[in-house]
């Protein structure tokens, strides 16, 4: 499991043991330059406490909330789109929403969004060796996705959409390990904003490797933002388990009734 607590061992705290802190950071001031737009680097989001609680609280979801795929295993709050892209209304649960979604406010993330938050969080857990494949998110969201890091270390690949070969059209190695165009490396909690025309006009994915390699100020592109430098000096970073929350606005939005009425035909 790395250092990632398991859901018994944790020190239990609740809510009411944080001082739920105000995020007072000029997003431009934790912009990656060396990215097109646009993407934004904090490496301090959420404390050691707070870490520690949102793991736990992962972790302890009944196991049918888990669904397992072949390179990771994903939550998914409120629920599962519709085939049509489409958000059944319900509340995200207090402990996705508690300690991130006023931060988020706090450094108006969401502004600009159709509801003004995010109202969708995938929740994503890599074991070392994991990772998920080169893809875009698509237009169910609005093209913006804060994501927050939890339990260790992971690069997040970014590709240019021409430079994914398709089975079959290029040399074996480019359909196995496509090359990333840039390397964003998201530290422990840390919180990455990605928009704008990275969102839509790139990929994105990670590598499915036990080690991330080539890691310093020439091959990361938001080194200049990271926290703590000094534990990739030899440029390398042995994997651990790291779980992802990524918080998104889907466009379309339905209250259940109105779903029920699609599903019977009326
Ligand atoms: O875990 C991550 O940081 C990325 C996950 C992702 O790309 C997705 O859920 O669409
Ligand atoms: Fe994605």
């Amino acid at each position: 499991m790395g250092d990632v607590p398991s859901a018994s061992t944790s020190t239990l705290y609740t809510l009411q043991d944080f001082e739920l802190c105000a995020m007072a950071v000029d997003l431009e001031t934790v912009h990656v330059e060396a990215l097109p737009e646009g993407a934004f680097y904090i490496s301090d989001f959420v404390t050691e406490d707070e870490e520690d609680w949102l793991v736990n609280k992962v972790l302890s979801a009944p196991q049918p909330r888990w669904t397992q795929l072949s390179h990771r295993r994903l939550q998914t709050w409120p629920s599962p789109l519709t085939n049509n892209n489409t958000l059944i209304a319900f509340p995200l649960p207090l402990w996705l929403e508690s300690i991130i979604i006023p931060r988020l406010k706090d450094l108006g993330v969401f502004k600009d969004s159709p509801h003004q938050a995010p109202n969708h969080v995938l929740v994503n857990e890599y074991k070392p060796g994991q990772g998920i494949m080169p893809h875009e998110d698509g237009a169910a969201y609005y093209p913006l996705v804060a994501t927050v890091s939890l339990g260790a270390p992971i690069v997040f690949d970014i590709y240019e959409k021409h430079g994914i070969e398709g089975p079959g059209t290029g040399a074996a190695e480019t359909i196995r390990r496509p090359k990333p165009k840039y390397r964003i490396l998201q530290e422990r909690r840390s919180l990455l904003i990605t928009r704008d025309k990275l969102y839509t006009d790139f990929l994105h994915g990670i590598a499915e490797v036990t080690r991330d390699e080539d890691l310093g100020p020439d091959f990361v592109c938001n080194w200049n933002l990271l926290r703590e430098k000094a534990v990739y000096r030899g440029g390398w970073y042995e994997r651990q388990t790291r779980i992802s929350l990524t918080y998104r606005d889907v466009l379309h939005v339905t209250k259940m009734g109105n779903a029920m009425k699609f599903l019977g035909g009326r």
